[in-house]
């Protein structure tokens, strides 16, 4: 098995950030010590070079992670050794790893990379979930957190098929306060029992681009992965079934090349992501409240009555919704919570670092394999 690096994401910006006579591959998951990568010639299992593991261990973000593009190094014993991890575009970081018995993070945890160099971000919310309307608070949050991992989100408002249309709402209407809730955002409605919307969603992936789905539980996630990988995840079904071995089908279950071209990465990380630092994707997602504010009285307004006070005075007027206040409230609430547990620098350093050691090994001119 080879693979068609240009059709795993590989641009000729990340060629250029690749050290001399080291050889390109993507990260398509992670064991302690360890990654599965795909690489022109093949798949290989291979280990973290002494530079890397001693940057992990100061500090986790520089742990390789599934979609890291990573540079190899062929080693005499005739193996790869995975010698760096390249410039990352995009990142998920978590902020925290460590959690506390009582489920809070833990002081002194560090951020935890869960995916790299994802290009779009889509946030799957049902059109109905039981009785209820799609969630908005809950696409300001992860459309917030798709801002702050560097990636594009797109809102699916997912099983379209099961939106009653005699209920008092249309679903045009709908669609509407989707897209209030989400601005700058591209909003679709997705049916992946019916089909529909699945080749515009497909379509963000041309030029071999890679994606997540982010959503809550029960919201159509796999359903409409499956959808857009139809070939690929049948076929591992199949081998799984005649061999009964997990290895291979691991691999294709977290990293998933579609047929069609581009990548969606789906981990058990990526579909538990909640709550991280993301202050700057607040920022975007309410922009509208943020642009109210800037015209306040006082510059420290904090809109709880103080004379002047644009953000109310919108309030008051209708034009902002009591509930996206309310919710903007909360996450600001959070965002600074986090904020405080996660050092602001940690990313940049990082960034610091990675190119250090890039710089390193073009200096050291490594051989050839
Ligand atoms: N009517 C309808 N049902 C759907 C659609 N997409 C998914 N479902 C159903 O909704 C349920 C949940 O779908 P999943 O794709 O498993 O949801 P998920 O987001 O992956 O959920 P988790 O794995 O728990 O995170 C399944 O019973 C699906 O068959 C759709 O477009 N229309
Ligand atoms: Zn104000």
């Amino acid at each position: 098995m080879s693979y068609d690096l240009s059709l795993l994401g590989w641009t000729d910006d990340r060629a250029a950030e690749l050290p001399e006579g080291a050889v390109p591959a993507r990260v398509a998951r992670v064991d302690r010590g360890a990654a599965e990568v795909l690489a022109a010639d093949g798949q290989h299992h291979v280990k973290y070079a002494a530079d890397v593991r001693r940057a992990a261990a100061a500090d986790p973000v520089a742990l390789p992670c599934v979609g890291d593009w990573a540079a190899l190094r062929w080693l005499p014993e005739g193996r790869y050794v995975l010698d760096a991890v390249l410039p990352r575009t995009t990142a998920f970081v978590r902020g925290g790893v460590g959690r506390t018995s009582v489920g809070g993070l833990s002081r002194d945890s560090q951020g935890q990379v869960l995916a790299a160099n994802v290009d779009i971000v889509f946030v799957a919310e049902p059109s109905m979930h039981a009785t209820d309307f799609a969630d908005l608070a809950r696409i300001e949050r992860l459309v917030a957190l798709a801002w702050e991992s560097g990636g594009t989100p797109v809102v699916l408002v997912t099983k379209s098929d099961l939106f009653d249309q005699h209920l008092e709402r249309s679903f045009d209407g709908l669609l509407a306060d989707v897209r209030a809730a989400a601005p700058g955002v591209d909003v679709h409605a997705v049916s992946s029992l019916r089909g529909d919307g699945v080749e515009l969603v497909a379509g963000y992936l041309e030029g071999s681009r890679t994606a997540v789905v982010l959503g809550a539980s029960g919201a159509g996630k796999s359903t409409l992965v499956n959808a857009l990988a139809a070939d690929e995840v049948m076929a591992t079904q199949q081998v799984r079934a005649a061999d009964g071995r997990g290895r291979h089908t691991t691999v294709h279950r977290e990293l998933i090349p579609l047929a069609r071209g581009g990548l969606v990465i789906d981990t058990p990380g990526i579909r538990r992501i909640g709550l991280y630092d993301m202050a700057e994707g607040v920022d975007r997602v309410f922009s509208d409240i943020e642009e109210l504010a800037e015209q306040c009285r006082f510059g420290d307004c904090g809109h709880a009555g103080e004379p002047g006070c644009a953000v109310l005075a919108a309030l008051d007027s209708g034009d902002l919704p009591e509930r996206r206040l309310e919710s903007w409230r909360k996450l600001q609430r959070e965002a600074a919570w986090m904020a405080s547990r996660t050092d602001a620098r940690l990313r940049k350093d990082q960034q610091d670092k990675w190119k250090a050691i890039t710089k390193e090994m073009r200096r050291a001119g490594r051989n050839r394999p």
